[in-house]
């Protein structure tokens, strides 16, 4: 094909090149990436599509959800992507639309977008990340801010899922003491949150996943008064309803949780509020609710529960963190033993939660104290960042 038109995305150790129009000025081009498959984008009668061996996206005016293709509906600086159902974060039988709002771009270039979702795509991000990236780079080239990594939040699009609870326009979450934010062990009993707590730790979490748990209430209720008398940050997992009766410091929630819990009745009682999220959309969908902190995983591969992604890895947390820095304090979660931990608090990253390197330890107190001085250390921050 005879182009007219060369674009890169280069990120320090990958560049992409994609071909653009042909010299009739038709779409269809190749982004070239020396080591994964092209990924193909072209115009055909139904539109543009973006071919990415394992997904077909296809760009329509007025969308009709097609069952296996995501289909993009860009309209001014706003995106909206159909998610395929067998696809769909929230379901196999959940059509479901991510939205998408550009705000410093006044229209979205659906050629440009195309190119910028396959650079992110060949990356390895899932779907929904490289549309987030994908904004976020146009805005950022939009306004000629450089061609780094993004991760000014300033240029990255709100995003969310149709049907999202919008808090009010003040509405924030109460903050945590970021000085006791530091360790965070995530426990399973009420004896495991005394020992942790015994150790000097500061900020912990009570997750019980039997929702049937005869003594649910009591061993919530032990919880926060465990905090009460230690001075600690304790928060409770998923059981929000309790948590605001019993007067929690605070609840954690993941990104299905939040479609459910009423979290105006949360912020209203004053409870703190943490979330979790696995990637650049999720993070933007929970910057709406400006929560108390932000959970980031899974770093490494995790025995503790079943993930649907895949491990971030310290590269990926690093660019989180930098992007969050000032806004909302930050949690990583997942595999982090304490082998592992340097590096992950080299990211910048505030706290570090973790189950299994307490729990599964020879000796869980002295691994606990152990932790505890690791995260006290001073190491060479932003050293270390090599998986
Ligand atoms: C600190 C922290 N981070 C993440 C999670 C996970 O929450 P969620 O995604 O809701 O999953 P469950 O823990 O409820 O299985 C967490 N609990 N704590
Ligand atoms: C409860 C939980 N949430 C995660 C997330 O990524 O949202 S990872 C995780 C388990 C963390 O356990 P461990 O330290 O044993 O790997
Ligand atoms: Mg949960």
């Amino acid at each position: 094909m005879n182009t007219t038109e060369m674009k890169t995305i280069g990120f320090a150790d990958v560049e992409f090149k994609s071909s653009v129009l042909d010299n009739t000025r038709h779409l269809g081009c190749r982004v070239f990436h020396a080591t994964t498959e092209d990924t193909i984008i072209q115009m055909c009668q139904a539109g543009l599509t973006l071919n990415t061996g394992d997904n077909v996206w296809q760009f329509v005016r007025e969308s009709q959800p097609s069952e296996s293709i995501y289909q993009v509906c860009c309209q001014d600086n706003r995106v909206a992507v159909h998610i395929p159902k067998g696809e769909c974060p929230k379901g196999e039988n959940v059509q479901s639309v991510a939205l998408f709002h550009a705000d410093k771009l006044t229209k979205v270039n659906q050629n440009d977008l195309a190119v910028a979702l396959a650079c992110f795509i060949e990356l390895g991000f899932d779907p929904l990340d490289a549309m987030t990236l994908g904004l976020a780079w146009m805005t950022q080239q939009a306004r000629a801010a450089g061609a780094g990594w993004p991760e000014d939040r300033t240029w990255f699009p709100t995003t969310h899922f149709s049907g999202d609870h919008v808090m009010g326009e003040e509405a924030e979450f109460s903050p945590i003491r970021k000085d006791l934010f530091t360790l965070y062990p995530v426990v399973d009993t009420v004896e495991w949150l005394a020992l942790v707590l015994e150790q000097g730790v500061t900020t912990a979490q009570l997750r019980i996943k039997d929702p049937n748990d005869p003594e649910l209430k009591s061993k919530i209720q032990q919880a926060i008064a465990l905090g009460q008398q230690y001075g600690a940050q304790v928060f409770i997992n998923d059981y929000w309803e309790l948590a605001i009766e019993m007067g929690a410091f605070g609840v954690h929630l993941g990104q299905e949780d939040i479609e459910v819990a009423d979290l105006t009745a949360i912020q209203a009682a004053g409870l703190r509020l943490g979330i979790s999220t696995h990637g650049y959309f999720e993070i933007m969908r929970a910057f709406n609710l400006k929560p108390s902190y932000i959970a980031l995983g899974h770093i490494f591969p995790t025995v503790t529960k079943d993930m649907p992604s895949q491990p971030q890895g310290v590269i990926r947390l690093g660019q989180y963190v930098a992007l969050i820095k000032g806004a909302y304090p930050t949690v990583a979660i997942g595999g982090i033993s304490g082998e592992r931990l340097p590096k992950v608090k080299a990211t910048g990253v505030d706290a570090i939660a973790l189950v299994t390197a307490i729990t599964r330890a020879s000796s869980p107190k002295a691994a606990t104290q152990s932790l505890l001085q690791a995260m006290t250390e001073k190491g060479a921050p932003h050293a270390a960042l090599c998986e």
